[in-house]
């Protein structure tokens, strides 16, 4: 179920409960800015207060679980989000200007999945939503060879910052026929370097319409979001 921010109870400061975004929304429309987190300053700060709040619902709560959604551009991070919010999967996204949330309920918590855009400049911000993630999920075109070594170095930095994040990596776009298979990836990706510490997976998926119901379908990853941060 898909709820929008009339129903962001639990986000502690009330103030800024309403600004929570509605799926698929795109709250942040200042090109290639976006203010580090957490930001703290008197309410009166407006109007960078105004432009910010909504990140400020980016906080832990016991009743929620935080998933972040990174990934160069283009490699199918909104896509995900829409399929795993509505069970369906959309022809055309726009890229994403900031950041991009969803919520779903899921065996009794409340999971919010929060992308940040992909692009050179809103990557700068990525590592200072990892402290408030419960999982990283991280999305990598598998057709998209030419910014594979790119891909490799964000998620390594990354990891590098938080060694006991768990981890999901999503090998998209597997309906490609160029598309590297998930062992290519892997190595890649140089994910056998990872060490034993946290939580990993790679997960081959396709978030086209015809993936569906086949074996790369996204909703494996919504299975496994469930399980892992029912564990919590
Ligand atoms: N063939 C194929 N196309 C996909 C798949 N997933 C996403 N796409 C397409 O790839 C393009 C980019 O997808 P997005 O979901 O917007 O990518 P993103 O990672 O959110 O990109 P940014 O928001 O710019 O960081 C869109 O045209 C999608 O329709 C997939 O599994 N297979
Ligand atoms: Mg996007």
């Amino acid at each position: 179920m898909v709820l929008n921010c009339g129903s962001c109870r639990g986000h502690g400061a009330t103030f800024f409960a309403c600004a929570w975004p509605r799926p698929g929304q795109h709250l942040f429309p200042l090109p290639g800015r976006m203010p580090p987190f957490p930001l703290q300053g008197p309410a009166s700060a407006t109007p960078l207060l105004l432009l910010i709040r909504p990140l400020l619902s980016w906080q832990l709560d016991f009743s929620m679980r935080q998933v972040l959604v990174l990934g160069l551009k283009g490699a199918g991070k909104s896509s995900v989000l829409h399929y795993i919010s509505s069970e369906a999967a959309k022809d055309r996204t726009a890229p994403t200007q900031g950041f991009n949330s969803v919520q779903v309920y899921a065996d009794g918590f409340q999971i919010d999945l929060l992308e940040l855009g992909g692009s050179q400049n809103l990557r700068f911000y990525w590592n200072q939503y990892l402290s408030q993630a419960h999982v990283l999920v991280f999305v990598v075109d598998s057709a998209d060879r030419p910014h594979l070594p790119t891909a490799r170095q964000e998620l390594h930095w990354l990891l590098a910052e938080d060694p006991r994040l768990p981890l999901v990596v999503l090998a998209n776009k597997q309906d490609k026929s160029d598309a590297l298979s998930v062992a290519e990836l892997h190595r890649e990706l140089a994910l056998h370097t990872l060490n034993g510490q946290r939580e990993f997976f790679l997960l081959p998926t396709s978030a086209t319409h015809t993936a569906l119901a086949t074996a790369t379908s996204i909703r494996h990853v919504k299975s496994l979001l469930v399980e892992l941060l029912s564990q919590l």
